[in-house]
């Protein structure tokens, strides 16, 4: 092999286009990691062919657990745990979720903000295994090929460009850990089956010069492409995805500007943005429960928001529809929002502003421009302070202590990712207020005392909503992604609270709760969904609210009782074997297992 042959870090996918896309696929004989669980039992183990390839004991689910919780307390760092845990959820699926489930809590920001961040600067840097499906700008033509390559059946996907992740800039294909890591929620909170979840990265070049000129870096070395380029592509993925899996859910979710694609394709396809229109959701649940507490009325709310993208602009028009509802009409309603980019207020008279902030633009600023996020505080004197800027301490103490001096109650979201660039810290919201504030982060922050008292952060974060928004497309079999169901995620969420959460000033419920929350918000979704007249699920629509719970819960992948799914088959089999009639089994082209019934080995199962 030629030294550039070998070197295949710049231009190998034109290369492997011709020969790739005309093989046939292949099956891998082998039994897959949802099989290596060292909790099967010994009939289980023969019956998938895992027998002799786990240790022979059979643990119980506590001393894997036990185990698995050591390992994680004996890796020091954060991105160590985060690998610790990528090994496990590809070698053992279930045990992976069942350690989840019980520890909310301490393992969501390993896989997730804020270690996910880092995980994604480092991605070529660590890389180990494939978790997902890449699609090259050099595939175009042949996306629907390379789709064909992916070996399960998919309800949903979530897909990044990985041109803004979190609020650390274009990291290019590097960027996957996004999906990966918001997927195994989608299975953890809102029990999508894992196998039915396709993370997805499209390597769409990537704007980032130092990932370019890095050769540990994984991706095309070419600049971003064009809009129209990606508009393209865009076109060809959303019908190659669709052709393959009629029903598929498509999440967008950490593009640069996700507005023209939602608008393209939210009408046509099951489809809907994260960034947009979950953010607005969640923080719309957050801020009804804050609205009742700060005893302010809509009318007199005045926010400011730091960071005009898609986060800014998706919760600004959530929390505008929200007011319309409580009877401010639409103009009313939008004056109650002050935007502010990185050039300041965003009026109509300070030159040309992106489409998606004309909505927002103020015309009543006589003329001034207001520059800094201090003189805008000034200016307006707000009562809601919202960070979705990027820009880590940008909530400074003074501006801090100023909301303070001019509301009882001030509302201070600081939503940025990961904890890096949150807007301000829990104990710097907390110190410069006094304890007055209302507060949500968009990473979480820990618990801490004041005056005595403990306070809790809430966490504003999509991921109280968009599991319940997919798994509620899903059941719904929902054509469209509509308003009504996003607007119904966030107030299903604020809903969601226990009285014990709400009567300690919570704005959201305790995240270990996070999959019953989940459940609540499906249910609206799907409620919404009918309403809307967008279901093809129609058997649901005469099912009575409690039933639709059942429904839901009995939908949901437990990873407690999967494996009393293949005990049951070879139960099954073993009455079989016993009465002689092994053959087809249960018209799962199961070949004959002989020997399941009575400890010999196993052969010939095709997984
Ligand atoms: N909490 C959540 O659930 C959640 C959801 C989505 C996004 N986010 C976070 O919100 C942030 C923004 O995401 P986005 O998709 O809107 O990104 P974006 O790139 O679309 O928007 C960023 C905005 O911040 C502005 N900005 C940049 N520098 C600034 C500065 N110095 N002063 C004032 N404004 C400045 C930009 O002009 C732009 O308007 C990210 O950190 C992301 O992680 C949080
Ligand atoms: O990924 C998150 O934690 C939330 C959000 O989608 C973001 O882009 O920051
Ligand atoms: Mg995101």
């Amino acid at each position: 092999m030629s030294s550039q042959a070998r070197n295949n870090s710049a231009a190998p996918v034109a290369n492997i286009k011709h020969v790739h896309h005309h093989m046939p696929p292949r099956h891998n004989p082998l039994p897959s990691p949802w099989d290596y669980d060292t909790a099967n039992t010994i009939e289980a183990r023969k019956y998938t062919r895992t027998y002799g390839l786990t240790p022979p004991g059979v643990d119980t689910f506590e001393k894997q657990l036990q185990r698995c919780l050591a390992q994680l307390a004996a890796r020091k760092t954060p991105i160590e745990k985060y690998q610790y845990l990528s090994v496990l959820r590809n070698t053992n699926v279930h045990l992976f979720y069942r350690l989840l489930a019980g520890n909310v809590k301490e393992i969501c920001p390993l896989i997730y903000t804020p270690t996910v961040g880092e995980a994604c600067q480092r991605w070529s840097e660590l890389y180990t295994q494939p978790e997902g499906l890449y699609l090259s700008f050099e595939d175009r033509g042949h996306l629907h090929q390379v789709i064909q390559n992916w070996p399960h059946d998919v309800e949903i996907t979530v897909v990044t460009d990985g041109s803004r992740i979190l609020g650390l800039g274009d990291l290019g294909i590097n960027g996957m850990g996004i999906p990966v890591g918001k997927l195994s929620l989608y299975t953890a909170c809102a029990g999508i089956h894992p196998m039915k979840t396709l993370p997805l990265c499209l390597d769409l070049g990537t704007s980032n010069k130092e990932f370019r000129e890095d050769p540990l870096y994984l991706g095309s070395r070419r600049d971003k492409v064009t809009a129209e380029e990606e508009k393209e592509f865009l076109d060809e993925m959303m019908a190659a995805l669709t052709e393959r899996w009629p029903s598929i859910v498509i999440q967008y979710e950490d593009f640069k500007n996700p507005f023209p694609s939602l608008e393209r394709y939210q009408n046509t396809y099951t489809m809907f943005n994260d960034d947009i229109q979950g953010t607005g959701a969640v923080i719309l649940g957050g801020f009804i429960n804050a609205v009742k507490q700060s005893g302010v009325a809509p009318k007199d709310q005045r926010a400011v928001f730091l960071g005009a993208g898609s986060a800014g602009v998706g919760v600004a028009k959530q929390l505008t529809e929200f007011f319309m509802k409580e009877g401010l009409s639409e103009e009313d309603a939008k004056k109650r929002f002050w935007l502010v980019d990185s050039q300041g207020l965003v009026a109509h008279d300070r030159g040309k502003l992106a489409d998606h902030k004309l909505y927002f633009a103020r015309d009543d600023n006589d003329g001034q421009q207001y520059r800094s996020l201090e003189e805008v505080v000034e200016y307006v004197k707000p009562t809601i302070l919202m960070g979705l800027s990027t820009i880590g301490g940008a909530f400074t103490p003074k501006i801090l202590q100023r909301m303070a001096e001019m509301n009882d109650r001030p509302v201070i979201f600081p939503l940025s990712n990961p904890s890096s660039k949150s807007e301000c810290t829990f104990e710097e919201a907390i110190k410069y207020t006094n304890g007055k504030c209302l507060f949500a982060s968009g990473s979480p922050f820990p618990t801490l005392t004041h005056d005595g008292k403990d306070l809790t952060p809430g966490q504003g974060n999509n991921v109280y909503v968009f599991p319940g928004i997919g798994l509620g497309a899903i059941l719904s079999k929902s054509v469209s992604v509509t308003q009504g169901m996003i607007y119904a995620s966030g107030a299903a969420l604020s809903d969601s609270l226990l009285p014990s959460e709400t009567a300690e000033n919570w704005l959201y419920p305790d995240i270990n709760r996070i999959r019953d929350v989940s459940v609540v918000v499906t249910k609206h979704v799907i409620r919404a969904a009918q309403k809307d007249g967008v279901d093809r699920e129609l058997q649901l629509r005469g099912v009575r609210d409690e039933e639709l719970e059942v429904y839901v819960r009995q939908r949901m992948y437990d990873p407690f009782t999967e494996h009393e799914k293949v005990e049951e088959e070879v139960r099954g089999l073993a009455g079989l074997v016993g009465r002689g009639e092994t053959n087809g089994v249960a018209g799962k082209g199961v070949e004959v297992p002989v020997g399941v019934a009575n400890g010999g080995h196993v052969v010939g199962k095709e997984r």
